[in-house]
């Protein structure tokens, strides 16, 4: 079949994957894909992934060309994602034959002869974070993040020498903390099942403030499936842990990462923290809080790039009500003069460092230090912390 007719077929395929995918409002599309290529096994395994590539790519370009016909928006997401493009010197001749250009001279190319503006692609610049770089910021989403591990300290040299005789790619940015190529399948690989966290850089970072004492009772408020949990314990193995969320269905997942990192004390509750917490959690007082709130994800939109303009900018505003709503009830149970630590994958101002404003008023709380951790600039998720103080 000549390239041109196999395109085609593509590009019709990603018409009616796209149309489907619309139907079906909230869900990721990497959970989207797999049941369409299950639904279409008329496909073979490389059209199916050229298909998968063609749709992140398309994502990518969030709001940009919006009123461009499918094909130019496909050939356009293609050519400033990859320099072996096939789609694009098809229906984009006009920018060729400037194969292995720059991203900013694609950029200039596109914005000369298509519809293509790079302003247009995030439109939410104003309500980033403090310091981060617009720009740098937009041409992440234009690249998946890596696959960052966290090694158990204890098993840390166990797991690089499997690696290693693995031949598996990694790099190691510290002790417990490598770097791998996005879709390394570590999950086939014998003897290091619970010797090591899929977490990312930023998120592993998050553990610097934490800074918990042996014997110290914390919390960790939104649990979920349990990676700041973990990071917690692994840093601070004395100290005694409460778990909660308000899913139970999560709550079993993190029972079984537990589970395979022999962890076997800890209490967990189902705890809805927009009610009164103190049906269920009395008069306690812990010695740290972890919260690691419900956000908008938008740290994280590189990996979902289908987020990017299927947001609702409203959600922005009734999550960060919530977020102070859930803070405002954990700090009950906090002691006086211990930290909370609160977290968000949002790289959106009114998600990060407005609550901790809002959270200082009426002096309740008081901040002793808050970063923006710029996952964009490493292939990583952008995420922010904070550890305050209570009064
Ligand atoms: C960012 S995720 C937590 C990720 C987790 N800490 C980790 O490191 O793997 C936020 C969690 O908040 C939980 N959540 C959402 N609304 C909540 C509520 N009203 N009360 C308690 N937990 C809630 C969600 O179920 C989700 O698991």
């Amino acid at each position: 079949m000549s390239v041109e007719k196999r395109i085609g077929q593509q590009i019709r395929m990603v018409e009616r994957l796209l149309a489907e995918y619309k139907q079906m409002s909230g869900i990721p599309l990497a959970r989207f894909l797999t049941g369409f290529h299950k639904r279409n096994r008329q496909m073979g395994s490389r059209d199916r992934r050229e298909i998968s590539r063609l749709v992140y790519r398309y994502f990518r370009i969030g709001h940009a060309a919006s009123q461009s016909e499918l094909p130019m928006r496909l050939a356009i997401a293609d050519f400033l994602c990859d320099s072996e493009s096939v789609v694009a010197p098809l229906l984009l001749p006009s920018v060729y034959p400037v194969k292995h250009a720059t991203f900013e001279e694609k950029v200039a190319l596109l914005e000369e002869h298509t519809p293509f503006r790079l302003a247009e692609v995030f439109p939410f610049y104003e309500r980033l974070s403090m310091g981060i770089d617009t720009a740098a910021y937009t041409k992440s989403m234009f690249v998946q993040p890596d696959l960052f591990i966290r090694l158990y300290r204890m098993h840390a040299k166990a797991v690089v020498s499997v690696l290693a005789s693995e031949g598996i790619e990694y790099e190691l940015l510290d002790r417990c903390t490598a770097v791998l190529p996005n879709g390394t399948a570590l999950e086939r690989v014998d003897g290091i099942s619970g010797k090591y966290e899929v977490q990312d850089y930023s998120s592993q970072q998050t553990g610097a403030y934490f800074n918990a004492e042996p014997g110290e009772s914390w919390w960790d408020a939104c649990a979920g499936a349990g990676g700041k949990s973990l990071l917690l314990l692994d840093n601070h193995p004395g100290v005694n842990l409460l778990v909660s969320d308000v899913r139970n269905s999560i709550l079993r997942n993190l029972d079984g990462r537990f589970q395979r990192a022999g962890i076997k004390t800890y209490r967990r509750k189902i705890i809805d923290l927009t009610k009164d917490t103190t049906a269920i959690l009395g008069s306690e007082r812990f010695d740290g809080i972890i919260l690691d709130a419900p956000c908008s994800g938008s740290g994280t939109w590189s990996r979902t790039p289908e987020m990017i303009s299927s947001f609702d900018t409203g959600a922005i505003r009734r999550f960060a009500d919530q977020q102070k709503q859930i803070a405002e009830n954990v700090i009950n149970h906090l002691k006086p003069g211990k930290p909370l630590v609160y977290v968000t994958c949002s790289a959106f101002a009114a998600e990060n460092e407005q609550v901790v404003a809002y959270l200082q008023q009426g002096g309740k709380l008081k901040l002793e230090c808050a970063e923006v951790l710029h996952g964009y600039r490493r292939r990583a998720d952008t995420m922010y912390v904070a550890r305050l103080i209570k009064m």
